[in-house]
């Protein structure tokens, strides 16, 4: 049975319960800054070295892969190779849901949510409000569905004995797959990558507890700790301890704050695929992701050359060695130790790999017709009136305009699903704006030096 009294409660909160059953921590006193809130001890996480799953399957979880960290499905379906720990996880939480009242975290399924929010589950009518953001190509449920079809609906049909307690009516393949699905969106938002604390825990313990060899970590959930709501700026952390987790404010925290934990630097978009909510601090981890034919499309406008110039120049590309998108994000980096973040938000270079991919075909180009590119000055300018045509291009997908979003959302008119997107489309619109306010400063020479004007290249994207 699911003891909840095993936890360690602190005496400054309480979990209030809204209308809407979202559930969330508010201090009730003024909590002073390194405030232990609460104490989970590791044998009250769900995963597979707690769960009996692993003890009943040994063959099928032998060799669970545990360095697959981005809380993210496989999203090639394959059928072969042991579990990762995402295919892992949704297989112990199927089985734990299916035991019932014999599972002792009976009582926690009864509080984890039936009904989400992340993109997921939105109706196409729904997702067109997103308009021409990046994130509707992401959002992989066909993948996840395969996924599902072939690494967990074999596993729990070869083993009904194991799933289903004696007595209780086995699933139909469509429940399963959408038992599948409501769990894998609950790990998504709620699951928690969990580090070991052991410094010599290379090997795995007597419990069978993580090995953690090269910062590999397994990923579980964890009751309590998944209360938490959380913002990019915010009040607790999650410290992993060896025998337990910690949440500890790290600064003092006002009676009435709601006390918050941090999900990562994720723009909008990302917060609304994987949590399903968007929130004015998040805006300015917003991305956009650029197509590469968006940005030929742009090349070709600006240089103006003939077909033939252009089919010679890019002959000798190999087509498979050019990145198909490129992101434009503000690379803002984290906020500090106590949750907050200083500094100015907004756009302060444009993409390196974008630069690099152009200036490729612009060097071609020069090879052919000298005339086009006469010097690297000339060269620089179409570039970077390149980029700011392909920003201008991209921003033209979206069918509204910034100004017609800023009016909708100061209308307050539009809430819910359709709320958040307009709200994730229009935090991408005021990036490109950003964007191709920039480009046109590079154009105009009026910023630094060219070594200064672009940023590493580290996030380039390949999406082939
Ligand atoms: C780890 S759970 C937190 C507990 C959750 N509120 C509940 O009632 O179960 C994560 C989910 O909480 C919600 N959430 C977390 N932070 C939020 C925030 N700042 N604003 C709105 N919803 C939030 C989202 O639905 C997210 O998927």
């Amino acid at each position: 049975m699911y003891q909840p009294e095993t936890y360690t409660y602190g005496p400054s909160w309480t979990v209030p319960k809204f209308p809407s059953l979202t559930k969330a921590y508010f201090a009730k006193t003024d909590i002073p800054e390194d405030t232990v809130l609460f104490t989970i001890p590791r044998a009250a996480i769900i995963n597979i070295s707690t769960s009996d799953l692993a003890k009943k399957l040994p063959d099928a979880f032998a060799s669970t892969i545990i360095d697959d960290t981005d809380n993210e499905a496989d999203d090639d379906g394959g059928e072969s190779g042991p579990p990762d720990n995402w295919v892992s996880l949704i297989l112990v939480m199927i089985y734990e849901y299916l035991q019932g009242e014999r599972s002792r975290w009976h009582r926690y399924f009864d509080v984890l949510p039936t009904e989400f929010d992340t993109l997921m589950w939105w109706t196409d009518k729904e997702l067109d409000w997103l308009q021409a953001s990046s994130i509707v190509a992401k959002i992989g449920k066909d993948d996840a569905d395969s996924m599902f079809r072939a690494r967990i609906l074999p596993i729990v049909e070869k083993n009904p004995e194991v799933f289903y307690p004696e007595g209780s009516r086995k699933l139909s393949e469509d429940e399963l797959i959408l038992l599948a699905h409501r769990i894998g969106s609950t790990i998504m938002a709620y699951a928690f990558d969990l580090e070991n604390d052991d410094d010599n825990a290379d090997q795995e313990d007597e419990d069978g507890w993580v090995e953690d060899r090269d910062g590999k970590i397994l990923m579980g959930m964890v009751p309590m700790a998944d209360i938490l709501n959380a913002d990019a700026v915010f009040n607790a952390h999650v410290n992993h301890e060896e025998d337990s987790l910690t949440v500890t404010a790290i600064r003092p925290i006002a009676a009435g704050e709601e006390i918050l934990n941090y999900y990562g630097p994720l723009g909008n978009g990302e917060l609304l695929r994987r949590y399903g909510y968007t929130s004015v601090h998040h805006a300015r981890y917003d991305v956009v992701e650029l197509s590469w034919n968006t940005v030929v499309s742009a090349l070709k406008q600006t240089l103006a050359i003939d077909d033939a110039i252009w089919g010679k120049a890019t002959a000798e590309f190999d087509p498979e060695e050019f990145e198909d998108a490129f992101v434009i994000d503000r690379d803002l980096g984290e906020p500090d130790s106590r949750g907050e973040f200083h500094g100015p938000k907004t756009l302060k270079n444009l993409p390196e790999d974008l630069r690099e991919q152009i200036n490729a075909i612009l060097k071609a180009v020069r090879k052919i017709s000298p005339e086009t590119i006469p010097d690297k000055q000339k060269r620089d300018e179409i570039c970077f009136s390149t980029m700011g045509r392909a920003f201008e291009l991209k921003l033209s997908e979206y069918p509204t305009s910034t100004a017609d979003d800023a009016k909708l959302l100061a209308s307050n008119t539009v809430s819910g699903r359709p709320g958040m997107a307009l709200f994730v489309r229009y935090g991408e619109k005021l990036l490109l704006q950003e964007a191709i306010n920039l480009a046109s400063e590079k154009i105009n020479g009026s910023v630094g030096s060219p070594g200064d004007d672009v940023q590493p290249s580290a996030k380039r994207l390949r999406t082939k």
